[in-house]
């Protein structure tokens, strides 16, 4: 019996060799190709270099753009050269037999005679499917783009609507070789042919062997293992808002990542006005950065924490839950609008004015300023900009005062004398000293500033904070000190941004350029680059300038306050929006309120809902303890249904004495266990201890605060004292879904008193 098991083993064996081998053949075809298309644009750049030489300003521009093009070439080859073909499907014949302009058929349903009635087939079609398409010299398609409307079955099809594709197979390579293959059959009932041999199936499906891998600190892509609930996403017409919910694990930042990359190639002018994707922390955007250079998306996406949102500011602390509430409520809105005009009076702004006019002093008492001051503010314009008007209007007043209106009834002369007046009032020091006194140019940031200042903020929140939440906002922005350039918290910088809207842009003086002949043709200066600016980082500038986005992805959205809705929503206000969340996930405390204002950043766009529904990250033994808590945190709510089990179960342990050393030995205990990383979510205020619990545990083990931990995933989590981390806040529990959530492998839960663990360790929060 073992003979013959050994037999088996090795006829499969060599079957599995053999369709390595014919892999390698056309990855070795691909890669002579790329080696071709890589000279050839090298051979564009040195014929760019040499039309340099020239030195007209035409040949120079041309150089430039030449360059610039093949620069992206090689770039975008180079990258691709790792691993870049991953998939392949092998087809029927389709029902009109028609070819599409990559020279794949379009048709998805198979042909009435393409399965026959013994249910054999032939196979009319293998395509290979890649990170790029690569086309052969005579045009047939190598590799199709992985975006590309010819590449959807391989994500598709399934053994239940199998459309045409018999086999699915998905190759593993490094580099040039590849290393294996794992099939699914779409039509098991069908034995079909290729060339006359049978077409063999190997592996146990490529899924869960993506699934099993070991977690680094950098996210994956899933190229080529996207399945079909999430392929739907991806590729979802961009006309309005693709509205994406489902649980931890679901696949929704992955999926919102492959969407962008799916967005740019599907119509890259369209999206050449930017996509964003807005994450909720520095750690995610770190976390996730590399899945779009992997899918040869760079440059287009701008993939930004909310706290790094506005440009110049830069989030470094978090607020204390009631703190955040406050300044994430849009209640705040209506502070700031009274704040913007009080603000104005601050910095000891005079009460008279007094100047010289037609050699006669002129003055303007407190309450004639008063009464301007609020005849100006009546506008709705942006305070800064409201400055024209008010110097307009002391003019006016002082102008009345001199009796120079009467002066003369030709209306000419009239106007010249208005003219000469005002022109010697606005140059006299007098007039100008005041004028930024009295209507002085506001930052941002020194409005900010000024909420610190508990009697200045009570004055303007007296109708929409009570003096507790007046005391608490002003006593949490004492940290940005008196110019408001101390540290900010990721709620400051939506503040920050709202206040530039209501302050406008101040004037910035404009960058002084050098003289162009080429500033002379009108129209070609867009196109031109200048000479301090070569084309490269005339694209990064344009880039780190935009503040306006083609399509706006937001991830993890259940968690943006009313105030960050209104920073993102400014960013799309003109593109399409891809939104993806899990309210059993929010860490906000009042989701009507939130839910309002994210209506108003999306407007009256029609939506379109998906919802993903198999949990990928966790094995069914973690998604079991997670959804305890999600039964007391959602009732009613059903979790995504786990794809895998491990047949580990998670571990509880109460902490007999000090909770740093258990929660060290478990953590080094998980190290020994698994190859990739471990996560120790803390509640909040326990970072900086927890960091110095494992100090010396390596690289491999992180320590995150509770709210940290969104959309990361580590290979084993352990959770320390779950009833701490649902204390921090009203949404306490939605926040211990999200830690218990975090582990593709293994999950430990460390329980302090206060968890009021049984004897088990179990703690009454996780009890069954
Ligand atoms: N089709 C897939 N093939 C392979 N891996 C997948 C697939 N879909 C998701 N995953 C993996 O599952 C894990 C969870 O994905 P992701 O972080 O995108 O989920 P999420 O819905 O954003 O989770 P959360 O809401 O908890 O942040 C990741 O490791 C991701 O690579």
């Amino acid at each position: 019996m073992a003979a013959q098991n050994a037999a088996v083993d090795s006829t499969a064996d060599s079957v599995r060799d053999r369709e390595i081998a014919v892999e390698q053949t056309h990855l070795d075809q691909v890669y002579r190709r790329l080696e071709e298309k890589i000279h050839e644009a090298e051979f564009l750049m040195n014929d760019a270099a040499k039309r340099g030489q020239v030195g007209t300003p035409g040949a120079l521009a041309e150089r430039d753009a030449q360059v610039f093009r093949a620069g992206i070439h090689l770039n975008r080859l180079n990258n691709e050269f790792e691993d870049f073909l991953f998939g392949r499907i092998d087809l029927v014949l389709g029902k009109d037999g028609e070819r599409g302009a990559d020279g794949a058929y379009t048709s998805v349903e198979p042909a009435d005679d393409a399965i026959r009635e013994d249910l054999t087939a032939d196979i009319a079609e293998t395509l290979h499917i890649g990170r790029i398409g690569v086309l052969d010299s005579d045009y047939t398609p190598l590799v199709i783009d992985w975006r590309a409307p010819a590449a959807a079955p391989f994500y598709r099809s399934t053994p239940k609507e199998p459309g045409r594709v018999v086999r699915r197979r998905v190759i593993r390579s490094k580099g040039r070789k590849v290393l294996g293959v794992e099939d699914d059959l779409m039509r098991p009932e069908v034995t079909a042919f290729q060339d006359g041999r049978e077409l063999p199936a190997i592996g146990d499906g490529a899924l869960m062997a993506a699934l099993g891998r070991a977690r680094t600190h950098s996210m994956r892509d899933i190229v080529s293992s996207i399945q079909a609930e999430q392929d739907l996403v991806i590729r979802a017409p961009a006309a309005s808002v693709a509205e994406v919910a489902g649980g931890p694990g679901t696949g929704k930042t992955a999926v919102a990542l492959h969407r962008a990359a799916y967005l740019l190639y599907q119509d890259r002018r369209r999206y050449s006005g930017g996509i964003l994707i807005v994450s909720p922390t520095p750690l995610l955007v770190a976390y996730t950065e590399g899945v779009l250079p992997s899918l040869g998306e760079e440059g287009q996406v701008a993939i930004r924490a909310l706290g790094s949102l506005v440009d110049g500011a830069e989030a470094t602390t978090y607020d204390s839950p009631a703190v955040a509430r406050i300044k994430g409520s849009s209640r705040m809105l209506k502070v700031l609008r009274k704040a913007v005009r009080g603000a104005l009076e601050l910095g000891g702004a005079p009460d008279r004015l007094r100047v010289v006019a037609f050699g006669r002093r002129q003055e303007l008492e407190a309450d004639e300023l008063n009464r301007i001051r609020q005849n100006v503010l009546s506008g709705t314009a942006p305070v800064n900009l409201l400055r024209p008007r008010a110097r307009k209007l002391l003019l006016d007043a002082l102008y009345a005062k001199s009796g120079g209106a009467g002066r003369h009834s030709d209306p000419e002369l009239a106007a010249e004398l208005r003219s000469a007046f005002d022109e010697d009032i606005s140059t006299e020091d007098a007039f100008i000293g005041f004028l930024d006194a009295w209507w002085p140019e506001l930052t941002p940031r020194t409005v900010l500033a000024a909420l610190a200042d508990e009697r200045h903020l009570g004055r303007w929140s007296r109708r929409d904070l009570n003096p507790r939440e007046t005391r608490q906002l002003a006593r949490s922005l004492r940290r940005v000190g008196p110019d408001g350039k101390g540290p900010l918290s990721v709620h400051d910088v939506a503040l920050l941004d709202e206040l530039q809207l209501l302050l406008g842009a101040p004037a910035r003086p404009k960058r002084r350029r050098e003289m162009d002949p080429l500033d002379q043709l009108s129209g070609l200066e867009e196109l031109m680059p200048t000479r301090e600016e070569t084309q490269w980082e005339r694209a990064e500038r344009l880039s780190a300038e935009r503040t306006e986005y083609a399509h706006v992805i937001v991830d993890e959205a259940q968690d943006l306050t009313p105030m960050q809705w209104r920073m993102v929503g400014r960013r799309g206000r003109h593109g399409t929006w891809t939104v993806v969340g899990d309210p059993a996930q929010s860490s906000w405390t009042d989701p009507e309120e939130a839910a309002a204002a994210r209506d108003e950043a999306l407007g009256s766009r029609p939506r379109r809902r998906f919802t993903l529904t198999v949990n990928y990250r966790n094995p069914a033994e973690v998604a079991e303890v997670a959804s305890r808590v999600l039964r007391l945190a959602m009732p009613g709510m059903e979790p995504p249904s786990a794809v895998r089990s491990t047949g580990l179960e998670p571990r509880f342990t109460a902490a007999a004495g000090d909770l740093g050393t258990a929660v060290r030995e478990e953590t080094r205990r998980l190290l020994e266990q698994v190859d990739g990383t471990v996560g120790v979510v803390v509640a909040m205020d326990r970072r900086a201890e927890a960091a110095g619990w494992l100090a010396d545990l390596g690289e491999r083990a992180v320590a995150l605060g509770s709210l940290e931990a969104k959309g990361l995933e580590y290979d084993a989590t352990v959770v320390v004292s779950p009833a701490e981390i649902a204390d921090e806040s009203p949404a306490g529990l939605r926040v211990l879904y999200v830690a218990l959530t975090r582990a593709t492998q293994q999950l430990t839960v460390v329980s302090a008193d206060r968890d009021k663990p049984d004897a088990d360790g179990v703690p009454e929060l996780l009890l069954p």
